[in-house]
């Protein structure tokens, strides 16, 4: 390994040096023959073939395993011996890079459409990593309505890193522009918003942050989409991140996160970052991503299936549903324009916090769980549960209804899943039932001006 002491910006003191320990390491990791650090291309099978749809490249590998194994072998070993005293093979510490790991990272390369991607821990790691590229006094713009985690990780970096955090709403383009300036050093958005379900525009907010700021880096955490119904990096995006936890692992059983861009020097940056801290994703947890990424596209489309009838179902019996399926959500138009699906997490209310606690209780093929993107469906309350990180006075502020009920819908019969949620209502007193059937006894349908 190179002896130049690269600085925390992720480059060397000794100017060409930069990358020179990640060459020496990966020299011919790429299929293409690049001599570039792990995973910089677009996965196998090469570039400039024949490009298939989403459906097939997922399950569409290539490697070089010397017995042709069908799925990549899991490189279960900390180091790798080297051939000479002066060490340089391909690999040699899994901190650094691990054959498993780069083959998954060259495939969710070419999944999502860059020239680059990389797997940590979880997505909260891989947030974390992005947000390493940060300074003391930069400016990051993000939303008012966040995931909970990303919320407390940016808390944490105001309070501790000297970063200041300007959250707004996302959704309204002006209120972003409103906050650009040259300290914006990042915008952080999420589409559609977890729990609340509201879609932002990523193009129109890409171009204006580019426009008034070169330098800021738009980042989207694509988690709530995956790239099978939506690319930020096409809609403008600089970064891409998710939570492999989620739809691209679709079984509960692994934590991962996945970073992807298109600019090589960011991509050596946040390559530094995880070499630095030891925070890539594992052989084994590689193995189970690979694995589970391959079914997206059915797991996918099941879920955003069973998503809409049961969408429609809650509608028709007079709740409050936030879902972009439905052409009563204000901004289905808009989200339309910019993702190729609804995926399968809605949310509903119900107007009174005790009702919704004993649905979420009574239902019995609903987990009562945190996360989605699971092949079983879940139900949880998430300022109770997810994002009870956000204090009580913040969720007050950002108007994040206390009986919101989240539905994070699986695989499973779709009339099963909506017997079952029939029931959990009726037993929760949550419907008024007459001779023509059930309607929602507390609450009214969503309105166009109510998002
Ligand atoms: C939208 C979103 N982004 C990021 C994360 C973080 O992912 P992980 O749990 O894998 O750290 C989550 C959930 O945890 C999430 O819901
Ligand atoms: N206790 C966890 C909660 C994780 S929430 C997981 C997922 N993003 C979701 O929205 O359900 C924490 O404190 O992070």
């Amino acid at each position: 390994m190179s002896s130049s002491a690269p600085d925390n910006n992720g480059s060397s003191s000794s100017g060409d040096d930069a990358t020179k320990p990640i060459n020496k390491a990966f020299a011919k990791v790429d299929l293409d023959g690049h001599n570039l650090p792990p995973s910089p291309a677009p996965s196998s099978p090469s570039a400039g073939r024949r490009r298939y749809a989403l459906a097939t490249e997922l399950v569409y590998t290539d490697s070089k395993d010397q017995y042709g194994a069908s799925s990549i072998p899991i490189y279960q070993s900390a180091t790798f011996k080297q051939t000479s005293a002066a060490g340089g093979n391909e690999y040699d510490y899994t901190r650094s890079g691990n054959p498993t790991r780069t083959h998954l990272e060259r495939h969710m390369a070419k999944i999502m459409n860059a020239t680059r991607a990389l797997a940590v821990g979880s997505g909260m790691g891989a947030l974390d990593v992005i947000t390493r590229l940060l300074r003391p006094g930069d400016e990051v713009i993000t939303g008012n309505d966040l995931y909970g985690g990303t919320n407390r990780l940016l808390a944490y970096l105001s309070s501790n890193q000297g970063i200041v955090v300007h959250h707004v709403d996302t959704t309204n383009v002006e209120r972003v522009r409103e906050v650009i300036s040259d300290k914006t050093a990042m915008v952080l958005l999420e589409t559609p918003t977890n729990p609340l379900i509201k879609i932002v525009d990523i193009p129109t907010i890409a171009k204006s942050v580019h426009d008034a700021n070169s330098k800021a880096l738009v980042v989207v955490d694509n988690t709530m989409l995956s790239p099978m119904l939506c690319n930020p990096l096409e809609l403008g995006a600089d970064v891409v991140y998710e939570s492999g936890t989620k739809y691209l692992s679709g079984h509960h059983d692994i934590m991962a996160g996945i970073i992807a861009c298109n600019d090589p020097a960011l991509g050596d940056k946040m390559y530094f970052t995880i070499n630095s801290t030891g925070c890539g994703l594992s052989p084994n947890d590689s193995f189970l991503l690979m694995r589970g990424v391959k079914t997206l596209a059915i797991r996918m489309e099941k879920q955003e299936a069973n998503a809409q009838m049961i969408a429609e179902f809650l509608e028709s019996h007079g709740f409050r549903v936030r879902y972009p399926g439905l052409k009563s959500h204000p901004q289905y138009d808009l989200h339309w324009s910019i993702a190729r699906g609804a995926g399968a997490v809605l949310s509903f209310e119900t107007g009174d916090i005790a009702v919704s606690e004993r649905i979420v209780e009574a239902a019995r093929l609903y987990g009562i769980s945190v996360s989605f993107g699971c092949v079983n469906s879940l139900i949880s309350m998430p300022c109770r549960m997810s994002h009870a990180s956000i204090d009580a006075k913040t969720r007050e502020e950002r108007q994040m209804p206390e009986d919101l009920i989240r539905l994070c819908i699986g695989i499973e019969d779709a009339q099963d899943l909506i017997d079952d949620l029939s029931r959990s209502l009726v037993q929760a007193g949550a419907v008024t039932i007459t001779l023509d059937g059930f309607y929602a006894t507390g609450t009214t349908p969503l309105s166009a001006d109510s998002v």
